[in-house]
Order: C-alpha cells, then structure tokens, then sequence
C-alpha cells in the first residue's frame, strides 16, 4: 500500500481558479495572482561595491576553512552560503571580546563598551560566545533556517533571562543611582526586564528569568524537555568514560561471530540502542513483525499523515472565479489597479508552513473579494535533527562502541519551493488552452514536487476525459514543454493530473528522507530513503518488504545514484550484524567507495563470472537458512532470530553448533546485463531460485541495469522481482518491460522516476534521493573507522589456476577418482580400476600409465598388481598437483578445508554445520576401510558403499 510521508511539507496546493468557461472561448484567461516585477536596484556606487566584494571575498574564504573543520561540509550549494552575515557575526563577536574579555581600551572600544555593557551589563560577557556560534552555524548550515531561527531566539532569551537574572544578583540597581551601577548588574536590559517584576515580590524575576534560562538552553540545544534525562545521562557518559546502562548477561545470543571470526574469546556484552535518549531493545525494529506477513507494504506508512487535499474544496455560498472575471483581475493587476484582489495571506495554523490563499469568489460581493482558503503546507527540508540514533556495544578489542554514522553526516537540502512564477505562468498557458479549445474545465489546484509539477483539471459535468486528454500536444506546445505526462484520472481523486517539469528543480537531500517522520518511525534496518513524490512528500522504503527490487533505466538517468543512496540509508541505520551486503559492481566504479565497509560479506565483486559463483553461494546459503527455518519450524527469519535471542531456539544435544540470528543480506547487482552475457543460464537460475524463496530467508536483491531490454530482464526474472524502480528509458517498449506499462520513456533523468512498489497498482512518480559524494565519504570512513570488514572466502572464491598437463586432458575428475582409490587401498590393479570406475580396459590401462608417469605406482610387472608407491597419508599433495594447485600444508588439509567451510558457514550466522561434520565423519570411515584392506582384488569387493562415501 502506498505511502509517502507528509511529513512533509507538501507542495503546495495552491489553487489556482481556472473558471468553468461555458461559453466564453474568447475570453482571455489566466492566473489571477498578480506578481510585481522586482524593482530594478539602483546600481550602487563603485566603492560601496568594492567594499561588498571584499567583505563576501573575505567572508568565502574564511567560510572554506570554517566548513572543512570537523567533517567536511565544502561541497555546500554557493547559492545557499551566506557568509556575509556570517563574517559579520564574526568580527563583531571579536569586537566585543575585545574589551568584554581582553579588556582593550581606546575611543572605539570604549565606546562600544559603553554602549553593550551600559545595555547588557554581565551579560555582555557571553555575547561574543553567542556570536561565534551564530557565525559557525551559518558558515556550514547556511541552509538550515529553522536551525539557525532556533538558536537565534534561543540567545535572544537567554540574553534577556540573562540580564534580568545580573539585574537582581547586582543588587537592583537603579537608574538614578547611576549608569555604573547598571554595567555591574543587568544593564538597562536586565533594569527593564526585572524591576517590573520585583514590584511584584522580589523573588519573581528570579524564579520567572530563571525558568526563562533553562528553557533557552533547551531551545539552542534543540532539547524536548523528555529527552533532558537522556541527555543528561549520555553527558556523563561521555565525560566519564562510563556506561550506566545495564549490562547484558555474558551470551545475549546476538550473532557478531562475523565481526571478528577467530576470536571467540572476546567478551561480550549487552547491545544498546538510543533513540533520542530512550533506549531500545536491539530487535526493536522487528518488533512488529507478525510472521510471514504479507508483503504488499514495500513503503513506509505514515500514520499521522496529513490529509493531501491539494486541491481545496469549494465551500458552501462560493464559487470560483470564472475566466473573464480572472481575466477582469489580471487585467487590473497589469494596471496597477487590484492588486488586493488576490491576498496570498500566510495561515500559520501550522505554526511553521505557509499556506496559499485561494482565489474564491462569494457571490453578491465584487468580483475581487476574497475568501482565504488554507491549503496544504509548502515544504521545507527536514531541520537536520538526528536520524534516529543508536549506540551499540560491540565486544571488540579496546571496549570500542559502534555507533551509527552521525546524522549530521549528511547535510539538509535547499528549502523547496512552494509556488514560483513559473508555476504560475504554467497555470495561466493551461487555463488559455482549455479555453482556445472550447473545453468546459478549470485549472483547480497544483502541486510543487521537486522536479515535476502536477496541475490538476476538473472536469465541469457532461465534459469527456477525452476532450483534456486530446490535448496533449497543444499543451506540450502551450507550456512548451515535450514531457508533459497526463494521469486521467490522479489517483483517488476525481481530477485529471498533469505532470509538467519544472524549469527551476531541487534537489532531494538523502539526509532530509532519512530525518523526514517516516524514517524514524521505524528502527528497521533495511528501511532506505527513496526521494520525494509529485506532491513534496517524503517517501521511504523498507527493502526487506519489496522483497527484491528491480531499478532499471537509460545510462545517466539516475540509477547508480538510487544504488548510492540506497547504500547509505543501510550504513546510516544498520549495524554490521543486522544488514550484511554483496555488492557486484561489474562497471567497477560505481560502488567502489564502500569498499572495506564492515558490512560487506566480500569484497566488491567486478568481475561478472565471479558475480555469477556470488550468486550461487547466496543460494546455497538460502538453502541452509532455510534448513534451520524447517528444522526448528519457523516461516520466516526474522522469527528464528527472535526465537534465537530469546534462547527458545537450542541445538541437537551431541551438536556443537552455536546458533546465532541470521543478519539480513542484501544482493546489489549494479548492472545486470553484464551478467547476463557471461553465465544467462546460470544467472537466471540462480535469480529466480533466490527471488522465488529468499524472502523468508532475509535475503533480498536489487538488481539494476540500463538495458531493460527481454534478453537481460526475462520473463521469469521479472515474474519474481516485484518491485521496480524505472528511471527515464528510452524508448515506451523499455518502460513496458521495467514497468508494464508506458510512462518510464516521458521521465526528464537526473533521479526523475516511476516507483511501482510491491503490491501498488499505479506507479508513483519520485524524484530520487541525492547524496554527494563527500556525505558518502563522511559515511564510510566513520564505518570504516569503527570496525575492519571480514570477508568470507567462499562467496566468490579466487579462481582457481588450473595447469593441468596436457596428457590428462579431459580426464582429470577420473584420474583424481582412481589416484585416491589406488592410494587408499594400496593396490595397483587395472582391473579393479575398470570395475570401480566403471570405464573400459583401454581407459583403465591409460590411467594406470598416467599413475605410472606420476609416480603413483610402479612399472607394470604382467598380470601382477602394480606396487603403489604413495602412502594414504600423502594423498592430498598428489591430488593437488595433478590439479595444478599448490600442495596443501598439511596431509589433512583436505579434510582441514572441509571445517574451514564448516566454521565459515556457521559464522554467517548458525550453518548447518553438522551435515559437514557427517560428512567428515563419513570420509574417515572411508579412508579407515581402505586401510584396513589387505591388498587382494577380492578384499574390496565390498567398497563400493565406503567409497560412495566420500563423494566422488
Ligand atoms: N536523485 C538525483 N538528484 C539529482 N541529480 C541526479 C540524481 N540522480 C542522478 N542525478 C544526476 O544524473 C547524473 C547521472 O546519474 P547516474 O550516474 O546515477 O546515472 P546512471 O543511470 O547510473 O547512469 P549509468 O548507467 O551510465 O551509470 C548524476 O551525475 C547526477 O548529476
């Protein structure tokens, strides 16, 4: 079911009032808000301008230094700097320091001290403080205006709670004892603030000025008064070197065996989560799992959505205006005539988002009355207010804690807009070609996405679809635009869409999604941030819910970055043991910044043969999750983990097995196409073995390409990946196989795409989140600095260099087979090799040479059986040179490499282990029943069941 988030800020809704138009195909129609055209500046002088310049100059260069401190926020948009104020908080910080602090006297600041002390006496100590954080804030967030209001009220009170609170400690002075008196109490500041109060009783400014203090700490801190204990705790904490949580029992059967295999000794402890200073059990986030739910709800629900009316409803008693009266209105605004007509007032019923006014007309009244309809809210970027923030206690040498990436990591976007002139103008060309073709409907209201707008047409009744839907060339040409897309009907509303791009498009911040209400409404580790829909809504995805998802789209459209930041939301919110990763990046530069990212189960695969085998490993593992889900009767993983922690899941008694939960695994193929030409048989395979069964697994995969052509995404690849993302393609028959339906080829790139999630009946227009690359290397190095990634060496295993002689050919399976049977039971007969191999007496007699030329056995000796000249115990190097492999370490080192699998598997989280060690078992009995044989052909009449043993 869908879902975007409103927390959004949503495109406006503004309505525009197109009018019913019966009739009137001439009058000339249009919007009936009327812009004044910016003045024209007065050019100012050229010193003034030198002036401006070097003080920006300064303000850009001291700004640079500023936003590489810490982490590095330089990749900032120029349009968004703002260092001018800044600097000038800046020096006029250092100004007052100087005689604040410094205690630097001359005319200038003595002056100046008068004049700040003589207002905020002892306060003026801080004011520097205060400015110096003002200025640090705009040099690197620029951008966040609600952040940077916050901490500008929040010092605004603090002054004056500051002054009031001097004002009574010095004593209440007054101002006829002098202005001295002042300067060493409150100043005038604290003088006015306070003595009305103290008229009172003289305890009330103190306990009114204090409350006023604490409170403007929580406001600068951007504190609630909730998180204050939490806060608190995590300070001392901090600058203890103490946890005050409460530790865990020894094994809390979380599974971080991966994190540091080999090292069992390693202690562990309890995992803790805080989630704006509440902690959290670890498995919160699957907390709400109810088995194996259906999973049609691949977004993220909000549940205190706002409603999305973007097109306001017309109240009892009024009507909208109709084109000629527009046409009447814009008219008279061109003249300068009435403009009150059209008052956009502010509703700030929200208390934080403007609101449009609509264009209504009640009747009886002149035709420029007005009745303000509140519409939905614009919507500004997320402040940058943590992601949900989770510290967790890891058992890893030197007592490190891994704490999820900071959500300052990834900076906020630029404020969208609610309503431009371009939108406007746009409003006016539709509302003009209704009315040139005589068609009966208005522009009703539209909504301001990030990239498209949609501009919704009612229909007034008797008129046909049809008639709005024929136009769709003229309104190309009418708003001069080629990617004009027409939904009849929008979705659940009885309104025809038109999707028409901005000329002026935002940016989605990943960093606003993942702090956007959706995002932190859950703890699930595979939650990612998408980007925003047509209406400014954020939209979010759980990937463990699509479950396997298909992102397809033509080269530069935007898919990489989707990977990006697909890639990102996990490292921001998952921790190694929850989500662990396969990435196959055969373009080879795509992903190749998460390279040593702990999270990572191999190294980055490039090599599409390699990526091939991966896939085969990652079906071999579903098997074995899925034994263990059989074994102990669960449906899905993410029972068995809980089952697990709760200590309900404990193996057979003679096992050793140590069961731990499985993390999920996420399988990232960054273009699936060069898959599809080394290995299509077996990549198909292996996709649609894994699609088909690994949701339960907690297995998922996203599979991106830019060719969505039939030979790379076939019927049976796509019949098992139900979710897709389509970015813009080419041509309608790429949309029709991304999508099943055309749309994809009228996309405009750069992130613009069709989501069609699991379950969803329509596609939904997005526009892709953005992380640059700096935020992803903030990302990484924090992950990276915390813990080393441990690569499993099965997954995609280093080819093999195979040299095998060229007299062996293609028998080298039967030679091996007939080395270890000659070996093992010590007898060099041709015979018995023809019976046990089940091959010819000419066949038989060329192994037995080749096992002559290898110094295997001895020369022939006639009927006699040769002498064999290797021992059981040298059995392994022989094997291996025959293969063209360097000798094991150990004679045993097959055997050894069997519990190396073995223990790797388990250390994914909980293999099988046992069937390996049956298996071992069965190899040595193997190997003892040869030994014990005496040497006659007839003494191993009865192998043939031993040697099916060992597996050959
Ligand atoms: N979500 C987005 N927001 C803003 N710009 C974007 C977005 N996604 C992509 N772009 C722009 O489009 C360019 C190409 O994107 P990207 O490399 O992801 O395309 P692609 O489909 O992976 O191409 P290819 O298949 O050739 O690798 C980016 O460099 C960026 O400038």
């Amino acid at each position: 079911m869908a879902t975007r988030t409103s927390s959004a800020p949503r495109g406006s809704s503004s309505s525009k009032s197109g009018g019913t138009g019966r009739g009137t195909a001439t009058a000339k129609t249009g919007t009936t808000r009327t812009k004044q055209l910016p003045a024209v500046e007065p050019q100012q002088p050229f010193p003034v301008r030198a002036l401006s310049w070097a003080w920006q100059g300064t303000g850009h260069m001291i700004g640079a230094g500023i936003r590489r401190i810490g982490y590095d926020v330089s990749d900032l948009d120029p349009a968004d700097r703002r260092d001018g104020a800044a600097l000038f908080n800046l020096v006029l910080g250092v100004f007052i320091a100087t005689f604040a602090w410094w205690g630097f006297t001359g005319w200038l600041p003595d002056a100046v001290y008068s004049i700040v002390n003589g207002t905020f006496g002892w306060m003026s100590l801080l004011l520097p403080l205060m400015l110096f954080v003002c200025a640090f804030r705009l040099f690197r967030q620029p951008q966040d205006g609600r952040g940077n209001n916050r901490v500008g009220i929040g010092f605004l009170i603090m002054t004056v709670a500051g002054s009031g609170l001097a004002h009574i400690i010095g004593g209440q002075p007054t101002v006829a004892e002098g202005f001295d008196g002042l300067r060493r109490a409150g100043g005038m500041l604290g003088f006015l603030a306070a003595s009305p109060l103290a008229a009172i009783h003289a305890a009330v400014p103190a306990i009114a000025y204090g409350i006023l203090a604490v409170v403007s700490l929580l406001i600068v801190t951007a504190t609630p008064f909730t998180a204050i204990p939490g806060r608190i705790r995590s300070a001392y904490e901090h600058l203890m070197g103490v946890d005050l949580a409460e530790r865990a029992p020894e094994d809390d059967g979380h599974d971080r065996s991966y994190l540091y295999e080999g090292d069992a000794a390693k202690p562990k402890r309890k995992k803790r989560m805080r989630f704006f200073g509440r902690d959290h059990d670890d498995d919160a986030g699957l907390e709400g799992y109810v088995g194996d739910e259906p999973f049609e709800h691949a977004i993220v629900d909000d549940e205190g959505q706002v409603p999305r009316a973007s097109a306001p409803r017309v109240p009892p008693g009024v009507r909208r205006p109709t084109p000629a009266e527009i046409a009447v209105e814009k008219i008279k605004a061109a003249q300068g005539l009435g403009a009150g007509s059209m008052d956009h007032s502010m509703d700030h019923g929200t208390m934080e988002h403007p609101t449009e006014a609509i264009p209504l007309l009640i009747p009886g009244q002149a035709s420029a009355a007005v009745a303000p309809v509140p519409a939905r809210p614009a919507a500004p970027p997320m402040p940058p207010t943590p992601i949900p923030q989770r510290t967790e206690q890891l058992s890893l040498a030197g007592d490190i804690t891994y704490t999820l990436p900071a959500s300052e990591f990834l900076t906020p976007g630029s404020i969208p807009k609610e309503r431009t002139e371009a939108n406007d103008a746009i409003v006016a060309a539709l509302t003009d070609t209704l009315v040139q073709f005589n068609v009966d409907a208005a522009v009703t209201g539209f909504s301001r996405g990030p990239t498209v707008t949609r501009y919704e047409i009612e229909l007034s009744p008797g008129t046909k679809v049809e008639r709005v839907t024929a136009l769709s060339k003229n309104i190309s040409y009418a708003v001069a635009s080629s990617d004009v897309r027409i939904l009849s009907p929008i979705p659940g509303k009885s309104a025809i869409g038109i999707e028409i791009p901005n000329t002026d498009r935002e940016t989605v911040s990943l960093g606003d999604v993942l702090r956007s209400q959706n995002a932190r409404r859950t703890d699930h580790p595979m939650v990612m941030g998408v980007g925003k829909d047509v209406e400014g809504g954020y939209v979010v995805a759980n990937l463990a819910k699509m479950p396997h998802l298909l992102v397809a789209g033509a080269t530069g459209a935007g898919k990489s970055s989707f990977v990006n930041s697909m890639i990102t939301s996990i490292l921001m919110r998952a921790t190694p043991d929850e989500v662990r990763m396969v990435m196959v990046d055969p373009k080879r530069v795509e992903l190749t910044a998460y390279e040593g990212v702990p999270h990572l189960i191999t190294p980055i695969i490039t090599n599409p043969k390699k990526a091939a085998e991966a896939l085969q490993w990652v079906v071999r593992e579903m098997d074995a999750r899925y034994d263990d889900l059989a074994n102990y009767g669960y449906k899905h993983i993410d029972d068995f983990n809980k089952a697990v922690r709760a200590g309900k899941v404990t193996p057979p008694v003679d096992s050793k097995r140590v069961i731990k939960p499985y993390p999920y695994l996420l399988v990232i193929v960054d273009e699936l196409a060069d898959l599809m030409m080394v290995a299509p048989r077996d990549v198909e395979d292996s996709i649609v073995r894994i699609t088909q069964l690994a949701r339960a697994a907690g297995i998922h995969l996203v599979l991106a390409t830019q060719r969505p052509s039939v030979d790379v995404v076939t019927g049976l690849i796509k019949a098992n990946v139900p979710s897709r993302m389509a970015f813009a393609t080419s041509s309608v028959t790429d949309s029709r196989v991304v999508l099943d339906q055309p749309g994809a080829e009228k996309l405009i790139g750069q992130g613009d795409a069709l989501f069609l999630p699991m379950g969803a009946s329509k596609a939904m227009r997005v526009q892709g989140a953005w992380v640059t690359e700096s935020e992803i290397h903030r990302v990484v190095e924090h992950v990276k600095g915390q813990l080393q990634a441990v690569y499993r060496e099965d997954v995609a295993p280093e080819a093999q260099k195979k040299q095998i002689d060229d007299d062996i050919g293609d028998d080298l399976e039967v030679l091996l087979q007939a080395t270890e049977l000659v070996v093992t039971t010590q007898f060099g007969s041709t015979s018995m090799l023809q019976r046990k191999l089940r091959v010819g007496f000419a066949k038989a007699g060329r192994l037995m040479d080749l096992l002559e030329s290898r110094g295997v056995v001895g020369p022939s000796e006639g009927s006699k059986a040769r002498d064999v000249l290797v021992k059981p115990d040298d059995l392994a190097p022989v094997l291996a040179a025959m293969k063209g492999q360097d000798a094991p370490a150990t004679p045993d080192a097959h055997t050894a490499a069997l519990s190396d699998n073995a223990n790797a598997n388990i250390a994914v989280g909980g293999y099988a282990e046992d069937l390996v060690a049956n298996d071992l078992e069965a190899r040595k009995q193997a190997v003892e029943y040869y030994d014990g044989a005496d040497g006659t052909e007839e003494d191993d009449d009865g192998s043939e069941d031993a040697w099916s043993l060992t597996g050959r």
